[in-house]
Order: structure tokens, then sequence, then C-alpha cells
């Protein structure tokens, strides 16, 4: 009765599990994540990563990503500043731990957008969230969302291609997912990735009301 009870509040404290959305470059992940941040206002709340790369056509500093230079992001890193980083695609990506802390201060279900490097540091970490892959229906599919996309050179494309058939393989080890969606149909892997987190959304809930 006690340890229940016990096991309840330490959960209640720790706050909402945050969630971790991986899958290959073109999958849909910032699709589905946008689609969360709309329709559960207050609930979930985006950890903005840092990021090399170049901003594209109407991605905003500091919402999107905090661009910044190969020196600055390499300094942050060798200073402890971050969870986790990795190179993608000729590229550094990385999420601090003031992104995720600023998040979890509003008592919101943090989303970390990460590629498979990042799933496996975050691993090590004791963030504890929920793993989700977001599958294409197919590699070639894939490749006609990234190209229809028109965010990338076809330098990059092949990079993001070559790395999706990676990650592809790697999203099959055992336990390293909590759930596989294959992102054909929005709706229907919206559906299922907000039954997924449906427990936490409503953790969320129940602190708001009451
Ligand atoms: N179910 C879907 N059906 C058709 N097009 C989709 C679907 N989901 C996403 N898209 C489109 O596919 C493209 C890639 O989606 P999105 O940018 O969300 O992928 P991503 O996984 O976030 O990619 P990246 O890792 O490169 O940021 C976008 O143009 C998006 O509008
Ligand atoms: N390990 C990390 N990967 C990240 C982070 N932020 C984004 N990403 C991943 O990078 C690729 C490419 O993103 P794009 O915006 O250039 O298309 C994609 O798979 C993201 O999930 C991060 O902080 N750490």
């Amino acid at each position: 009765m006690f340890m229940r009870y016990f096991s309840r509040l330490v959960s209640a404290m720790a706050g909402p599990r945050p969630v971790v959305l991986s899958g290959p470059s073109g999958a849909g992940k910032s699709t589905l994540a946008k689609k969360l941040l709309e329709e559960y206002k207050g609930i979930f709340g985006f950890s903005v990563s840092h990021t090399t790369r170049n901003p594209r056509s109407g991605e905003e500093n500091g919402k999107d990503y905090h661009y910044v230079t190969r020196e600055v992001m390499q300094d942050s890193i060798d200073k402890g500043e971050f969870i986790e980083s990795a190179v993608f695609s000729g590229n550094m990506y990385g999420t601090s731990k003031a992104s995720v802390q600023a998040v979890k201060d509003k008592n919101l279900i943090c989303i970390l957008d990460i590629d498979m490097q990042g799933v496996r540091a975050v691993k090590t970490t004791d963030l504890n969230p929920i793993y989700v892959y977001i599958q294409p229906p197919s590699l070639t599919i894939l490749e006609k969302r990234l190209r229809d996309r028109k965010t990338e050179s076809e330098e990059s494309l092949q990079k993001r291609l070559e790395a999706a058939q990676v990650d592809m393989e790697i999203c099959k080890e055992p336990g390293i997912f909590d759930i596989i969606i294959v992102n054909d149909d929005l709706d229907n892997a919206y559906a299922k990735l907000k039954q997924a987190l449906i427990e936490e959304i409503e953790k969320v809930q129940k602190i708001n009301s009451s």
C-alpha cells in the first residue's frame, strides 16, 4: 500500500514522460509532432535542438532549431551542455540540457525529434522517454516525399536515403522502440501516435484541470 502510494508520488513528481520521435529523414516526424503541438496546446512542448545546418525557408531560429556555427556547437558540447549530439548528413545536431529542461519546467510532455544515434545516446540517460519510430511505407515513397519537400540538394538527399536504409534495419532490434508507426495515411499514423501517448496526455490533462 505504502509502496504503491510512494511510487505514484515519485512518478507524479518526475512529471510526464518525454516522447522520442525517430525515423528516417522524410518519414514524417515533424509533421506528426506539429499535429500534436497544434491539437494539444499546453500538453506538449518541443525540445528545440541545435544544428549547424542552414535554416530552410519558413524555419525560425529558436522555434524549429537553434542555428549555430560548428565552433559554437562544439564549444557547448565540450562544456557538457548537451544530452546528446550527432553528425547527420554532414551537419551537427544536438539536444541541449536547457532545451529539455525548459519544457519540463512547464510540466509539458517533451517531444524530441532525433536520429538513431540520438536514440542510442538518450538510452544511456535517465530521461526515460517513450520511444516511437516513424517508418515510411517504403524507401521509394520516402524518396518521393523527400524530393517533393524540395529542401535537399541531391547530395544531401542521397545521404539521407543511405541513412534511412541503415535506420530501417536498426529499428528491428528488439526493444529499441516501444512502438513502430508506419506513416502511410497521415490521419491513421497520427491516431496511432495519440493512442501510444494517451496515458501521458491524460496525466498532464489531469494536472492542468486540478
Ligand atoms: N502520411 C503522409 N503522406 C504524404 N506525405 C506526407 C505524409 N507525412 C508527411 N508527409 C510529407 O513528407 C515530407 C516529409 O515529412 P517531414 O518533414 O515531416 O519528415 P521528417 O521525418 O520530419 O523529416 P526530417 O527528419 O528530414 O526533418 C513533408 O513534405 C510532409 O508534408
Ligand atoms: N541526434 C539528433 N538528431 C537530431 C536532432 N535534431 C534533429 N535531428 C535529426 O536530424 C535529422 C535531420 O533533420 P533535418 O531537420 O535536417 O531534416 C532528422 O532525422 C532529425 O530527427 C538532435 O538534436 N539530435
